[in-house]
């Protein structure tokens, strides 16, 4: 059955992607047909966020399915399930969705098989627009009244099946009246609160104001912001989040000037396999990234460059993760895995 949202089209049989590295100045869809494709589109950035990566693996290893036809099994998906599985390491989303899908498939074959991923892969997409709205009004609901609240990366619409998760919370705090305003931290070097929250804000005729990442502390310290909100990749068993490399120095930034800590993500970033957060796998990503800008080079060629996606935020910086569940308050081992336990 055909589904859109806004960076994700899926037809029913053929997945489309909003070419997240051409926004803002260009919307470009590319077609996606099997999971080699899928893969590529997530190496390459085509498609990012942790919720979005995953219901583009869920499609990607579907189609394949499709592409085998009557023979296909679980074990001739194998090496798509691998090649999907290769494409980024650390928002756990991906391998959630492949382990979603492999369970579904069980040993099913033929047309029961691809019609079963189908529709999986169909309910992890709306589950997770249903998940981001019900985390809206959740999150909301912690943030000061008439508050203005700093975010990084993009976690909204473009990131996820709909809505968005700490994008999702600014959003529903908008519309109850709750905040007076965004601020949006550029997010070198993809720049997502460039290019992409900013337009998403702005879209929404949400009050935005784009900083350089090194002002933060800056706006915390003239009290310009009340409130930090930030979505995951990666959640462990003791509430370390990991989230867009520069996400650890906002949360200690927050500590220091006593303002809220919020982190936002559905049930499937939760990893409670791992025990803490490092034993998370950051992604490394090349250096060519840090030495130019959108593909212009700002430093000297050559200049060595070390270039994490991601870095950890303990939890004891962290005020209240949001899931579509509830609310954990102070996250720590227990808190988890209550909120994991309760229905
Ligand atoms: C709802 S998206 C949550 C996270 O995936 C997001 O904050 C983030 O870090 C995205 O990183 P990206 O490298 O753009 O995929």
């Amino acid at each position: 059955m055909p589904i859109e949202s806004a960076a994700i089209r899926w037809s029913g049989d053929r997945l489309a992607l909003l070419d997240q590295r051409a926004l803002p100045h260009e919307s470009r869809w590319l077609t996606i047909s099997d999971a080699r494709s899928a893969a590529d589109a997530i190496r390459d950035m085509v498609v990012r966020g942790a919720p979005a990566i995953g219901i583009t693996a869920a499609y990607g290893l579907a189609m394949e399915a499709a592409n085998q036809g009557d023979n296909v099994s679980l074990a001739s998906l194998k090496n798509a399930i691998a090649t999907l599985a290769a494409s980024r390491p650390t928002a756990v989303n991906l391998f959630w969705a492949l382990e979603r899908l492999e369970r579904v498939a069980g040993t099913l074959t033929g047309t029961a098989l691809v019609e079963a991923l189908n529709a999986d892969a169909e309910a992890i997409h709306r589950e997770d627009l249903a998940a981001n709205q019900r985390m809206g009004e959740l999150g909301a609901a912690l943030l000061p009244q008439d508050s203005v609240v700093y975010t990084h990366c993009n976690t909204g619409a473009l990131a996820t099946g709909g809505h968005g998760t700490a994008l999702g919370i600014v959003r529903s705090a908008w519309q109850q009246g709750r905040i007076r305003g965004v601020v949006a931290g550029e997010t070198r070097p993809w720049l997502q609160g460039a290019r992409l929250t900013s337009w998403e804000l702005l879209n929404d005729n949400i009050p935005v104001t784009l900083v350089a990442d090194s002002a933060a502390g800056l706006m915390m310290q003239q009290g310009k912001v009340q409130a930090v909100v930030v979505g995951a990749d990666r959640i462990t068993a003791n509430g370390d989040t990991a989230n867009k490399i520069g996400t650890y120095n906002l949360a200690v930034l927050a500590r220091h000037h006593g303002l809220p800590f919020i982190v936002a993500a559905p049930l499937s970033t939760l990893d409670p396999a791992l025990d803490n957060g490092s034993l998370i796998e950051i992604e490394e990503r090349d250096g060519a990234e840090v030495r130019s800008i959108q593909g212009k080079a700002v430093a000297p060629a050559g200049c060595p460059a070390y270039n994490p996606a991601f870095d950890v935020t303990p939890a004891a910086l962290i005020t209240a993760i949001v899931t579509e569940r509830g609310v954990i308050e102070n996250p720590d081992c227990e808190r988890i895995a209550a909120h994991l336990a309760s229905v």
